[in-house]
């Protein structure tokens, strides 16, 4: 059993608030990387960074989302940095499920995030962390999206209806 989707893209897209939304129009359940890495390590995501570095929060990352890959029946966010890590990214491809890329621009990203308070990558210097991911990930995204969102100017509400009807049109193709 694997997701029916799995959202990706830069912190602020919008993948867990627009994941969610999605998840309750399929009828499916919902499930977050970060919340998954959080109940395996009973801390929350900036603790595993401030206690274990990116490289700890990595690998219990990897983890929780190999497990979800293998017997998750529902939709998915990773979190934005989850496909740095090879293992990841090869799984999504072999698991062949749906991979929704929500894009937004930096300007609408470094809203949505505000002080990056709860993302350690983005501390300090928001929109010059956001500028920096985007030129290092934004080749991976498209490398394994098989479906593209443009969230700007979109709620949660439609961003996800628009993945729904995207997915309906590709399950009927
Ligand atoms: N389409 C949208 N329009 C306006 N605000 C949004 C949208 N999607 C998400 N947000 C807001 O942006 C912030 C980051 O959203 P979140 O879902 O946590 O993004 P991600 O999981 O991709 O980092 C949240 O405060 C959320 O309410
Ligand atoms: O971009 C990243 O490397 C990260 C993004 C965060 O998730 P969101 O993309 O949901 O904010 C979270 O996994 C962690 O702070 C690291
Ligand atoms: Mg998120």
């Amino acid at each position: 059993m694997t997701p029916r989707a799995v959202l990706v893209g830069l912190p602020g897209a919008g993948k867990s608030t627009s994941g969610r939304r999605l998840a309750k129009i399929l009828g499916l359940p919902f499930a977050d990387s970060d919340d998954l890495v959080e109940a395996a390590a009973g801390r929350s995501v900036a603790a595993v960074f401030a206690d274990s570095g990116e490289p700890g929060f990595r690998e219990v990352e990897a983890a929780a989302i190999a497990s979800a890959l293998s017997d998750f029946d529902g939709v998915l966010a990773l979190g934005g940095g989850a496909l740095s890590t090879a293992a990841t990214r090869d799984a999504l491809a072999t698991a062949g499920v749906p991979v929704v890329l929500l894009r937004a621009t930096l300007h609408t990203l470094t809203a949505r995030v505000g002080d990056g308070r709860t993302r350690p990558l983005l501390a300090a210097d928001p929109p010059g962390r956001l500028g920096a991911l985007a030129a290092e990930r934004d080749p991976v995204y498209r490398a394994v999206a098989t479906m593209t969102i443009d969230t700007d100017g979109r709620t949660p509400g439609q961003v996800a209806a628009t993945v729904a009807a995207r997915l309906h049109e590709r399950s009927r193709a």
